[in-house]
């Protein structure tokens, strides 16, 4: 069975759009619309502005292919001579609407805040304006231009494409491969033009193509009003105003202009739908998960990882005698009025691996994302300090930390393949993560995206380069994006549950090439789990958090054996690896409290079996126990020590 698509298979942007009727109709109809107009001064078998009043309103006919008019003016030459005026119009309309529209909604959208308000506040102000009043105040300001009035018609335009886009932009903002390119250290100009411009362009387009379609009435409308180009200059509009004025006696003379301008409008609508399909189905195409990713519905291949060349290396000692790689000091954030961490006081060497350990909503990825400077929208710091390289992170320069993301700091998610954007290849998106950071060539970066996925150890990693993220099993997507995360050579690696979305067969894998990584490159990792096994495995420390504080840190050796909080024996105790022969699993009752309601002592005291008055009325700091071992608990002398079968 096979089980991956080949890259060559998936059809591309061109091979969908020519696939579809309606866009050979319309690009047909139009190019040679567009053509026609150009070359009409060659074309045009009479001058449009030539009378013969000896033959006016003649029937169509050899000499004459669509008749003549009320002057005896050639039709057809007429038609094609009020072409180019007529979509000069559209482009200034629809280029206009594009460029005010699409800017305000992309940087409304992506950037939120003020900046979403401000523009918010102009597009309703531009969506309450009267347009035709509007347009005819500028055309009388304006000596009857038409260009003028076509501008501002698009500026006025550009509010309805703005809200579409705006809407666009906001969901592809969530996407997490978005969210990972800011990790990544990605300025926003290039995040907002290589993955959310090509994202938002479906809706766009289409809006786009009715709004060419409405230019082109308005100036049809103008001209029969007598407004714009003057007469005799021909244009579509001026002859449909002369073709009613003879409509009882040459019913005939509506037509030419009438269907010209209904089949540009059509052809309009229908380029703007066969752009919005061929782009939504590649994008579906694209999606992991999707059947057209997976033929035949099949799941994508298991990762097949080069063999490990040798066995597994033993944990380096992590440097104690140079500065942390990362220091975290009291760190508190809050969301409205809500304390989302407190205190929050975290450590890791230079070649050390730190596992964050905690039930879910305990604060671990708001720790992360605090360190990256990526809170979400609503999340701010209250207080407290990150330091990297003696900077820091948290208050200082938001360049600064743009800078330092991907090359001193960089992550990896549990959900890889949705951290990869589906628009772009594997090689390209490494590409770019390397030149970006290492300031490099194109050709050199071609290098070293081959060299940076066999160090991940993918087989054939120039058929992998060649590849889109949804033709990657989960296992290849994950060695990718550390690949990605590795582009900057950093010195931390923040790893947020990489191994959670995987096949147990492929977990393994993963965390062996991560040691092997970290060994190889004396990288720090943070690493991020609810596995006790992981932290057994990878960690030199573990560092348990509870409702948004550190509850207890030290050696992983010593938190196995002696751990001090009742909320960490708690967790220990409900691992399921280390329930050998016991039928049910304890568990610790209730529930992790929501941050709105914290409370003033231990946080942990409703569930703990030690929790007296002491617990309760105030708030209870971190102490020593033992060598590195700190704890926040005030019932240490009850806890039994090391080995002690006692659970919360
Ligand atoms: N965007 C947000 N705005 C406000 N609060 C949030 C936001 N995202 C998460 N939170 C809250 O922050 C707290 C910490 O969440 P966080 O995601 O850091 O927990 P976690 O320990 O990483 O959990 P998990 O293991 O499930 O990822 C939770 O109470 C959560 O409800």
């Amino acid at each position: 069975m096979r089980l991956v698509r080949s890259p060559s298979e998936a059809p591309g942007l061109v091979a969908r759009f020519a696939h579809q009727p309606r866009a050979w109709l319309s690009c047909g109809f139009l190019g040679v619309l567009v053509l026609a107009s150009i070359l009409a001064p060659w074309l045009t078998p009479y001058d449009p502005l030539a009378q013969d009043l000896s033959s006016v309103r003649a029937s169509p006919g050899a000499g004459h292919w669509l008749g003549t008019d009320t002057l005896g003016r050639d039709v057809l030459s007429r038609l094609l001579a009020g072409g180019l005026p007529s979509l000069l119009g559209v482009a200034e309309a629809t280029v206009t609407a594009a460029v005010i529209g699409v800017t305000a909604g992309v940087v409304g959208g992506f950037l939120g805040g003020w900046t979403d308000r401000a523009i918010g506040a102009a597009v309703d102000l531009l969506l309450a304006m009267p347009v035709v009043i509007i347009v005819l105040s500028v055309l009388a300001v304006f000596h009857s231009s038409m260009p003028a009035a076509m501008v501002t018609f698009g500026v006025l335009a550009a509010a309805g494409i703005s809200r579409v886009t705006r809407s666009a932009t906001l969901s592809v903002r969530e996407e997490v491969y978005v969210a990972a390119a800011r990790v990544a250290g990605v300025p926003k100009r290039r995040i907002i033009l290589r993955h959310v411009l090509p994202r938002v362009a479906g809706p766009v387009i289409v809006q786009l193509s009715l709004i060419a379609g409405g230019a082109l009435l308005v100036q049809t409308g103008l001209s029969y009003l007598g407004l714009g180009a003057q007469p005799p200059a021909p244009t579509w509009g001026g002859m449909i105003a002369e073709a009613a004025g003879v409509m009882q006696q040459s019913p005939w003379l509506l037509l030419p202009s009438g269907v010209a301008i209904g089949a540009t409008i059509l052809a309009f609508a229908l380029l703007g739908d066969a752009i919005r399909d061929t782009l939504s189905d590649h994008w579906a195409a694209t999606r992991p998960g999707s059947s057209a990713a997976s033929p035949g519905g099949g799941v994508p291949a298991p990762a097949a990882p080069a063999p490990a060349s040798g066995p597994t290396p033993a944990r380096p000692e992590p440097s104690r005698s140079l500065s942390p790689a990362l220091r975290i000091e009291g760190l508190n954030l809050a969301a409205g009025g809500a304390h989302l961490l407190r205190d929050v006081h975290l450590e890791v060497l230079p070649g050390e691996t730190v596992g964050l350990v905690g039930e879910s909503g305990c604060g671990k990825t708001m720790t992360a994302l605090a360190t990256l400077g990526v809170l979400p929208a609503g999340v701010h710091l209250t207080g407290g300090r990150i330091m990297m390289d003696g900077q820091d992170v948290a208050g200082g320069d938001k360049r600064v930390l743009g800078r330092m993301r991907g090359r001193h700091m960089a992550m990896i998610s549990q959900q890889p393949m949705t951290a990869l954007d589906p628009c772009f290849r594997v090689g390209s998106q490494l590409s770019e993560a390397v030149r970006r950071h290492r300031g490099i060539s194109r050709t050199q970066a071609r290098a070293c995206v081959i060299e940076l996925l066999e160090m991940v150890r993918l087989p054939d990693p120039g058929s992998v380069a060649r590849r889109y993220p949804h033709q990657l099993s989960g296992g290849m997507a994950q060695r990718v994006a550390i690949a990605m995360a590795l582009a900057g050579r950093p010195r931390l690696l923040i790893a947020d549950e990489p191994t959670t979305a995987l096949d147990v067969t492929v977990q393994a894998d993963v965390l062996d090439l991560l040691r092997r990584l970290q060994q190889d490159m004396r990288m720090s990792i943070l690493l991020i789990t609810h596995d006790w096994g992981v932290v057994a495995d990878l960690c030199d420390r573990a560092v348990v958090m509870y409702a948004g504080e550190v509850v207890e840190s030290s050696s992983t050796e010593e938190l196995f054996a002696n751990p001090r909080h009742p909320y960490t024996r708690g967790l220990l105790a409900a691992n399921p690896q280390a329930s050998e022969g016991r039928r049910r699993l304890p568990t610790i009752p209730g529930r992790v409290p929501s941050p709105d309601r914290r409370e003033p002592g231990c946080q942990f005291a409703p569930r703990c079996g030690f929790a007296d008055s002491r617990c309760v009325t105030h708030a209870i700091g971190m102490a020593t126990t033992g060598p590195g071992h700190l704890s926040r608990c005030v019932h240490d002398e009850r806890i039994p020590g090391p080995k002690g079968a006692v659970t919360a």
